[in-house]
């Protein structure tokens, strides 16, 4: 044998060297895990979930994978949290209604401010030498600071956010004139498109980017004023394009790989920046007389205006850094509640019947065939409507709910956090969980009539005659024969009640606790605002309906928004005639 040639077992004895450190580790990563899951570990921390890769450990499939990587991670170890080794850092990873209850009914001894921070500056551009103000705020978001903070009171950023929050986004006042704004603005611009579009069939390339066109630039005068698109005409595809990049860069690709990620980041940046500047020439922030006015056309809704104020009395916060905060700000108001309305579009234009029993259920909400006759009390109590919206928010939000434990002992059922580390809840699995939620009846060939990946508009509806409907699982659900003998039974879509009922902890689109969604309340009735004022002034169709019946979401975005619809849908439409 030639000396120069390695043998055959020479090649396996490098391949297995080579093998054996990642083998090593994986072996080691399980034998903890099995140890951590039975609860015969030495420490208390959660189980890691195991991984081959020294140095790396999950990072690469968090990264590249995450919707697969976490379900299988939930699949694996069910309501058990988990720990996930990120390169040197670890987080923590939870599901389980035990578990989210938990965090949220704790909301003192917890922290959403590591992860917020991330999001500022790299998903919106805050300057670091900014963040680092807000990273000095130790004290907390409720009035009364938190035990050896000595941050000054002008200083509690988040406090004082949080607090603007709850008064102008859940208040009645600033509540009830944003959504006048908003149906206002939308008004305007449904009649200008149906001016356009008139009484014959005009064909537009996709639904949803139809949805989207209209809503961004009503949600955004509502909350921001007029002005921002005078001085931004292109703000909203701006503003998408930074929204498709964002996963990418909350994904830590570098800019040299993605350049145009982060020249459109930039871009909306200076959007934010130009209006600021504007108004700030046009309208004193802290002006007296207007204190009590809730909207005007410069600063948008009054809430504007108190974060600008905010900012006033924080010197360190550079017009970059409120510029970033402004378009996270925007990005809430917009980024979860478009692709939802466009969803329940999708779903209800699909299916004929559905459109014709909510336009019959939403007929009595309008006092003319103008759509700014809406009366949104009314709207807001149709319960199909109501069941859509919430089935599409089940479907389709895929935010990751963050915390950082604050205290030294934070316990999850027998496992003990360690402080500081991030701890990820994820909606999107609770929202999948078999054991909570009603999936209809049994079919004789096994499945269930309704599976949770699939959509089902009047999942969260109760019938009075039919004690098998309803969000929640029912004890005892009906079986094959039982279907037969409900065959009788009609739904009456008048007698339906709309019910989040035992769902306390699964049903969570919005988060929970201290931290949850101020927008819930405005998201809610934008939704509804959206489809029933478009269903009212157009008759649409889509031009390949099964097509649009298969319609998939984007993943792209899990972990970060809402799963917008992938792929495009042309349709027709025309004015509708009364
Ligand atoms: C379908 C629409 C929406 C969904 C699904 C949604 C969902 C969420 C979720 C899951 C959170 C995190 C809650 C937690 O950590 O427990 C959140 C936070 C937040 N949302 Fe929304 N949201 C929506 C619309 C809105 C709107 C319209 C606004 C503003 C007008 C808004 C403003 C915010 C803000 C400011 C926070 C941070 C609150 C804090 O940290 O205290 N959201 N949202």
């Amino acid at each position: 044998m030639d000396q120069g040639t390695l043998t055959t077992p020479s090649w396996l004895t490098i391949a297995v060297f080579l093998l054996l450190p990642f083998s090593l580790t994986y072996t080691a990563t399980l034998c903890l895990s099995a140890l951590g899951i039975r609860g015969t570990a030495i420490s208390e921390d959660p189980p890691p979930v195991p991984y081959c890769t020294p140095f790396v450990g999950n990072a690469l499939a968090l990264a590249f994978d995450t919707l697969g990587f976490l379900s299988s991670v939930v699949k694996d170890f069910g309501n058990v949290p988990v720990r996930l080794a990120l390169g040197s850092e670890k987080i923590y990873f939870i599901s389980g209604t035990e578990n989210l209850q938990t965090i949220f009914g704790k909301s003192r001894d917890l922290s959403t401010k590591a992860l917020a921070l991330v999001a500022l500056v790299s998903a919106h551009g805050m300057p670091p030498a900014d963040a680092k103000v807000y990273e000095a705020d130790n004290s907390g978001i409720h009035l009364k600071p938190l035990p050896r903070s000595s941050t000054p009171p002008e200083k509690r950023l988040r406090f004082i956010s949080h607090h603007h929050f709850q008064s102008e986004l859940l208040g009645e006042a600033g509540l009830g004139e944003l959504s006048r704004q908003f149906i206002r603005q939308f008004a305007t611009r449904i009649s200008e498109r149906s001016q356009e579009i008139g009484d014959q069939w005009s064909h537009l390339p996709d639904l949803y980017d139809f949805v989207k066109s209209e809503t961004f630039v009503a949600t955004t005068i509502a909350l921001c004023g007029e002005h921002i698109f005078k001085i931004n005409p292109n703000l909203a595809e701006d503003f998408w394009s930074h929204d498709s990049w964002l996963p990418c860069i909350l994904r830590k690709v570098p800019r040299w790989v993605v350049p145009r990620a982060f020249a459109s980041r930039d871009k909306n940046h200076e959007n934010i920046m130009k209006w600021h500047k504007l108004a700030r020439e046009l309208v004193d922030c802290s002006d007296e007389k207007l204190k009590d006015v809730l909207w005007e056309p410069v600063w948008g809704a009054r809430i504007m205006r108190k974060r600008a104020e905010m900012y006033k009395h924080v010197e360190e916060i550079s017009p970059a850094g409120r510029a970033a905060s402004d378009l996270g700000m925007i990005w809430a108001a917009n980024a979860n509640i478009i692709p939802s309305a466009g969803w329940c579009f999708i779903h209800i234009i699909a299916d004929p019947t559905l459109t014709a029993r909510i336009l019959e259920e939403i007929s009595p909400c309008f006092s003319s065939h103008l759509p700014e006759s809406v009366d949104l009390d009314k709207l807001s109590g149709c319960p199909l409507l109501q069941s859509v919206v919430a089935e599409v928010l089940r479907l389709n939000v895929a935010v990751m709910i963050n915390r950082t434990s604050i205290v030294p002992n934070f316990k999850l059922g027998k496992w003990t956090v360690q402080p500081d580390k991030i701890i990820l809840a994820s909606i999107y699995f609770s929202h999948r969980d078999k054991g909570c939620w009603n999936t209809g009846r049994k079919l004789d060939n096994g499945q269930q009539e309704h599976p949770l990946d699939k959509f089902w508009g009047e999942r969260f509806l109760e019938y009075p005659n039919d004690p098998y409907s309803g969000p929640s699982k029912k004890n005892g659900m009906a079986t094959f024969s039982e279907k037969l003998s409900n065959k009788s039974i009609v739904r009456n879509d008048k007698e339906a009640n709309f019910t989040t009922r035992g769902l306390k902890g699964v049903y969570i689109p919005w988060g929970g606790g201290a931290n949850m969604c101020p927008g819930r309340y405005y998201a809610k009735y934008e939704m509804c605002l959206v489809v029933a004022m478009l269903i009212w002034a157009f008759e649409i169709e889509f031009l390949d309906i099964e097509a649009a019946r298969k319609t998939k979401p984007n993943t792209a975005a899990f972990a970060i928004g809402t799963l917008a619809p992938a792929g495009k849908n042309p349709i027709r439409l025309r004015r509708r005639k009364f």
